[in-house]
């Protein structure tokens, strides 16, 4: 691989509904696109899964910007490529900003895969053709409110609920739901708003029979959610907190979790994720894949690291029309009866609707190999 041209955008999409979570609100999205070019005239595009503020992460679509453009960027060059693992290895050296390493290596993986002429999902070693999705509900305004999305989300067959939960927001919200839905495939992510001070109230979540319950402590601790793990019976599930395969590693051997949301962009990209997805393999540790509300060019990075054998619950992969009215991909992610089809065509196996994308984007820079020699 020869890459010689790099074209990062930035670009804002709204989101039809807004999303709550114990952190904020999302209303819309800003999200960086990475575009990789090689001799022969292929591009691989990836997204960054970074949001406008460091709410969920300490990084942001501003942060990834100057981190591409100054330490990432030039390495794509420093020689060529033949394999896109490669990348990991350059980018050791900058420490963090995982969201940021992650687009940049993920457009390296769909560009490899389509020069291959091969589908992402053979690249990276995926095994299912359909994939069973779930759908992450945002805390509303009222019980009945989120009562009403829930019944619309199971009609629509998706395979498992997830609602987000806060102080305040838990164990009423989740007793009404079990009382009306009592046998659908439900979880909880607090996304880090309780401490170990809670423990008796979290405990009381182990009677609505919960598949797991996602990052209930700090985005930065393992330790006691170990602590935590061992006082509730629904197995823990973290998100925030695994940024490496380090990471994870330490997480499972202490206890800390018995499942793992894998977010590609969370972990500095497939290169890394692959080791996780080993580890989990070998220690049978279940894995499914998380969301970051992505547009069609994350979302169908994350269909493809959904075919991987490990990744045995449903997903937080919605369809493109659950976020857009239009989303940048043609054709769109789609699901019937709460599967999606994996597409068997190069790459991230959807044409990606690059005059739609210039529409909507408020900046972009090119950059070129011979620029930065
Ligand atoms: O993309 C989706 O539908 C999942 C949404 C979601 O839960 C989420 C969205 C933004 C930031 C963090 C999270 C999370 O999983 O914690
Ligand atoms: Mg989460």
């Amino acid at each position: 691989m020869n890459i010689t041209k790099v074209v990062v955008r930035q670009m804002k999409m709204g989101l039809k509904h807004p999303f709550t979570t114990s952190v904020g609100t999302e209303q819309y999205k800003d999200v960086i696109l990475v575009e990789v070019q090689s001799e022969n005239g292929y591009s691989g595009w990836a997204e960054s899964v970074a949001i406008n503020e460091p709410i969920y992460n300490e990084e942001t679509v501003h942060t990834n910007w100057p981190i591409m453009k100054q330490f990432l960027l030039p390495k794509l060059w420093e020689a060529s490529l033949t394999h896109p693992s490669e990348i990991a290895i350059r980018f050791e050296s900058v420490r963090g900003n995982f969201n940021a390493k992650a687009a940049v290596e993920q457009a390296v993986w769909d560009l490899y895969a389509k020069e291959k002429g091969i589908s992402l999902k053979e690249a990276l070693g995926g095994e299912y053709t359909q994939i069973q999705v779930g759908v992450s509900i945002g805390i509303t305004d009222s019980i009945d409110k989120l009562i009403g999305k829930i019944d619309s989300h199971t009609k629509k067959g998706y395979k498992r609920i997830k609602v987000k939960i806060m102080p305040g927001w838990d164990v009423d919200v989740l007793a009404a739901i079990r009382k009306k839905f009592p046998d659908i495939e439900l979880m909880a992510d607090a996304n880090c708003a309780y401490t170990l001070q809670d423990v008796k109230h979290l405990q009381k979540l182990d009677s609505f029979n919960l598949t797991m319950i996602e990052q209930p402590l700090a985005h930065d601790d393992i330790i006691d959610h170990a602590v935590l793990q061992r006082l509730l019976k629904t197995p823990i599930c973290l998100d925030e907190s695994l940024h490496t395969y380090e990471d994870v590693r330490k997480a499972v051997n202490l206890g800390s979790c018995r499942i793992v949301n894998l977010k590609v962009g969370r972990v500095g990209g497939l290169t890394e994720t692959l080791k996780i997805h080993e580890f989990c393999r070998e220690k049978g540790v279940p894995m499914w894949c998380g969301g970051m509300l992505e547009t069609g060019i994350g979302r169908a990075h994350n269909v493809a690291l959904s075919t991987l054998s490990q990744f045995t619950y449903p997903g937080d992969t919605a369809p493109s029309s659950h976020y857009w009215k239009k989303d940048i991909i043609t054709p769109e992610v789609t699901m019937e009866n709460g599967v999606i089809q994996v597409p068997e065509k190069p790459g991230i196996g959807y044409e990606v609707d690059v005059d739609y994308i210039d529409s909507l984007t408020d900046r972009k820079e090119v950059f070129t190999r011979d620029q930065d020699a």
